[in-house]
């Protein structure tokens, strides 16, 4: 029997992680060897398969990284994501990083990683997500330079927890649809007296409400008529599966910087 890929679950108990660990836990191919943890989480210690729903994995919820597992998952909080990216290039440990809400300065620290170890940073692990800006990327570059002007627009969704806004997958968007037309400002929301609209604009719109998972719609407004490109989670597995699926790929790979691009085949 070939061996399994060893997976450490950094933010093993939030939303995300306990959906990595029930599907990492019903997958051949891996085995989890580690569910991490802040220091002060009141989890620490308690059973990361029961909180995951799928009965006891013997894996403790615990806050320091004793073994060297073949690769990391992470989706935690930028200060979470900073300290395993810090064990990841000092181990050389494959670190699939999930986590949004950074600012410049530690998405910088975060990639340098790369140097040291095979890392993904992707704001969105889901097949669907990845592919849908791949279409937008499409769109900006065909529209780009249209006689009238096409006036973009990114709205999103997620549910009453999140804890940054806009996604990091809406800055994705607009930082695909920008390199293709060149809009320069990034405004996010409107208010007051805007006067009229620049061409020169990409706006963000965050709504947070209930339990939404995740969606994303692109507008192309045009006169005349409008596209739009939207992309809906309907469960957080779309991202996990995208997750595990990372991880399986970086396990295997030398020191350096990958995409979901090349994760999916996109
Ligand atoms: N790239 C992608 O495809 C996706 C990315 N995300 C991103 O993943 C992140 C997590 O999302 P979600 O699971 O919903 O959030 P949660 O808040 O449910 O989970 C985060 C977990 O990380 C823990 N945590 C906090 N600080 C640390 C730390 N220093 N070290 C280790 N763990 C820590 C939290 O503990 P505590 O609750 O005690 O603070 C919590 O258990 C977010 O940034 C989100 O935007 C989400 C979905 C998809
Ligand atoms: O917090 C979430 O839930 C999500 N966050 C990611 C983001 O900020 O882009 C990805 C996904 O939309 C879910």
């Amino acid at each position: 029997m070939t061996q399994r890929i060893q997976l450490a679950v950094n933010g093993a108990a939030g939303r995300m992680g306990r959906r990595i660990v029930a599907l990492a836990a019903a997958d051949d191919e891996l085995q989890i060897v580690a569910a991490l943890e802040h220091a002060d989480s009141t989890l620490q210690g308690a059973d990361a398969g029961e909180l995951a729903g799928v009965g006891n994995l013997g894996i403790p919820i615990t806050a320091e990284l004793v073994d060297r597992p073949d690769v990391i998952i992470d989706f935690s909080l930028p200060a979470g994501l900073l300290a395993i990216a810090r064990t990841c290039a000092e181990r050389r440990i494959p670190l699939v990083a999930a986590t949004t809400g950074l600012s410049q300065e530690e998405r910088d620290t975060v990639l340098a990683t790369s140097q040291e170890a095979p890392l993904i940073l992707a704001p969105n692990m889901s097949m669907a997500v990845n592919l849908g800006m791949k279409l937008v990327g499409e769109a900006s570059k065909a529209l780009n330079g249209r006689g009238d002007g096409v006036d973009v627009e990114i709205i999103e969704r997620h549910h009453r927890f999140k804890e940054d806004a806009p996604s990091g997958t809406a800055l994705k968007f607009g930082e695909i649809v920008a390199e293709e037309m060149g809009q320069t400002d990034h405004v996010h929301g409107r208010h007051g007296a805007t006067g009229k609209r620049p061409q020169s604009e990409i706006g963000y719109h965050a709504l947070r409400t209930g339990d939404n998972v995740g969606e994303h719609t692109i507008v192309f407004g045009m006169m005349g008529e409008t596209l739009e490109v939207t992309v809906r989670g309907h469960t957080r597995d779309s991202y996990a599966y995208g997750a595990l699926a990372a991880a399986k790929f970086l396990a295997s790979q030398s020191a350096g910087l990958y995409t979901m691009e090349d994760v999916l085949g996109l």
